[in-house]
């Protein structure tokens, strides 16, 4: 389906970035890329291809040796940056507090409103991301997995950050779980007017997403465009590949 909320103008560029751990051995290998406002851009590639240093690299968490990064904040966003969710959100979320602690703070440190303002946000937030007030009252430990990472979705967007970063956050879920969190994402990305760096190993998962995708080998994007383009006229060797092992290029359902 044609996504209506792209607008032709990036709200976030990438230029000639490398990042190496170790000198002289790049991760990352001169990488450029735009991600347009509104849209739900993917990011493929085998494991240890470069995705989560990618991703770390453009929230500032590890140091890039060269590049550059633009990140464009339109003037009603009060200069959000652009926040992350995680594979395994267990470990991003504070074990020793209440959910509703968890989302309260991030508005607690940008201060500004009263505790009682700050609460009504806590629980539109839950609500937004499908979970009652009750759950405010509980910690990380006593979720489900698919619970959990609708608590890291809403800790990520109490702030209303127009970019999001989601590195593999279905990729721990059963099955029917990584429906519902996709089906959330979508409603998300629609309702709050939301860009999206979706960050995944698993082909069929980025074609229900995205708009884009880009295809990284090795710490290099090798091919880029929209995910009917890439999916279906594959330019690069390396696309095909991974098209096939996934079973993709003769799976009539991904084009029904
Ligand atoms: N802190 C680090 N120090 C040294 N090398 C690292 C570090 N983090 C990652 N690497 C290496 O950098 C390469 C890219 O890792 P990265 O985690 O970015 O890949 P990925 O595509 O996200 O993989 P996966 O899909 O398995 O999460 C790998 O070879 C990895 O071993």
């Amino acid at each position: 389906m044609e996504n209506k909320n792209i607008q032709n103008k990036p709200i976030f560029a990438v230029s000639d970035l490398s990042v190496s751990y170790k000198k002289h051995v790049p991760v990352l290998d001169h990488v450029s890329f735009e991600i347009e406002r509104g849209e739900i851009l993917g990011l493929v590639g085998e494991s240890g291809c470069g995705k989560s240093t990618l991703a770390k690299a453009i929230l500032n968490m590890i140091k890039h040796e060269s590049g550059e990064i633009t990140y464009d904040v339109s003037k009603n966003n009060k200069g959000i940056r652009p926040q992350m969710v995680f594979q395994d959100p267990y470990s991003s979320l504070n074990p020793v507090k209440k959910v509703g602690w968890i989302l309260e703070e991030p508005l607690k440190l940008r201060g500004g409103l009263t505790k009682a303002k700050r609460l009504e946000k806590v629980r539109e937030m839950l609500d937004r991301v499908g979970l009652d007030d009750v759950f405010a009252d509980r910690y990380p430990r006593q979720l489900s997995g698919g619970q959990r990472q609708r608590v890291a979705l809403a800790g990520a967007l109490m702030l209303e950050p127009e970019l999001l970063i989601a590195d593999e956050p279905v990729s721990a879920l059963d099955v029917t779980i990584q429906a519902q969190i996709i089906e959330l994402l979508l409603k998300l990305h629609r309702d709050m007017n939301l860009s999206v760096l979706f960050i995944s190993h698993d082909l069929r998962v980025v074609y229900q997403m995205c708009d884009r995708v880009m295809i990284m080998k090795k710490g290099e994007i090798v091919e880029m465009g929209k995910v009917q383009e890439v999916y279906f006229s594959p330019k690069h060797e390396y696309t095909q590949t991974l098209l096939e092992a996934a079973g993709i290029s003769e799976d009539k359902s991904l084009t029904d």
